[in-house]
């Protein structure tokens, strides 16, 4: 008799480049995901006994991809990925749910022109959707968009014991690197408006305030989100604080009022914060499949 049990398992493709051209006229249109599928379901004797009757090759769930990126185009990542959880909870019985995961990469035209590009949108979008059964839980967000401001950020107050030796400062960069992510309360939304909408308020918010903290700054950016947003009651933050050191040239006979700074790559501050709306309870379970905080 076995001693051992299976319990939560996915498997699935990950990582399919995707290149989706849309050619209908000579001024072509593209979207540029990496999409993961992972499904959910009766896999047991797959595991127990090595009987592949269940199993969805992870070759087909590749070829998938590709083909229903030409059925049902690319829209947005999320509308993608809605339709792979149609197909395969819809496809194979046994399958009652699973999880799909795409980054998008932006690009823009080379001087107006109809079919050249190049590399544009600084951040990566990211969505994933998990669905159980009849629960779909879909987070997007957005990562790696750098952002800093010269002046209108400062940090003092903070306690000070025998190991502090950071100078208070009221004028410093404040820079990071902004990673987010924010649960939807429903699918039924117009996905590719919205994104825009919240990386404009979150780039508003970040440059409308005099900040305290990069702790306080992320506040008032999932606060605006939350205000204006009416479909997201949930928004995660993870922001490396890159910090910019005054630059000690006073040694060489010259000033420095905030103009020559050192850049340090590491350490790095790292503020992390979850927002929800009043009322609304934290959705621990919507993050459990998501890589670090957020
Ligand atoms: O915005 C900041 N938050 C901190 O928690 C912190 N700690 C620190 O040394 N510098 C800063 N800056």
């Amino acid at each position: 008799m076995s001693t051992v049990k299976l319990t939560t398992n996915q498997y699935g493709k990950a990582e399919n480049r995707l290149m989706r051209v849309y050619r209908d006229t000579d001024r072509h249109e593209i979207r540029d995901l990496n999409v993961t599928s992972q499904l959910w379901g009766d896999f047991e004797t797959a595991h127990t006994e090595g009987d592949n009757e269940h199993v969805v090759a992870t070759d087909t769930q590749k070829n998938t991809v590709y083909a229903k990126a030409k059925e049902l185009g690319v829209s947005s990542p999320e509308q993608f990925l809605l339709g792979l959880a149609d197909h395969f909870t819809s496809s194979f019985d046994w399958v009652s749910g699973g999880r799909w995961e795409a980054e998008e990469f932006g690009w823009a035209r080379i001087n107006d022109h109809d079919h050249s590009f190049y590399r544009a949108a600084p951040e990566v979008r990211t969505a994933v959707l998990t669905r159980d059964g009849d629960t779909d839980t879909l987070i997007s967000g957005f990562r790696d968009l750098t952002v800093l401001k010269t002046t209108a950020s400062g940090f003092v107050g903070y306690p000070r014991d025998k190991y502090t030796t950071l100078p208070e400062t009221e004028d410093r960069i404040l820079a990071t690197d902004i990673a987010t992510r924010w649960v939807y309360n429903t699918t039924d939304v117009d996905f590719e408006a919205t994104y825009e909408k919240v990386k404009a308020i979150i780039l508003d918010a970040f440059t409308d305030h005099y900040s305290k903290a990069l702790q306080q700054t992320l506040y008032k950016m999932g606060e605006k989100v939350i205000e204006q947003v009416e479909e997201i009651d949930e928004i995660r933050f993870s922001c490396p604080n890159k910090h910019h050191f005054l630059y000690d040239i006073e040694r060489f006979g010259l000033e420095n009022p905030n103009e020559v700074f050192i850049v340090a790559d590491r350490p790095y501050g790292l503020i992390e914060a979850t927002f929800t709306r009043d009322g609304v309870e934290e959705s621990k379970d919507a993050w459990m499949h998501i890589k670090g905080f957020c």
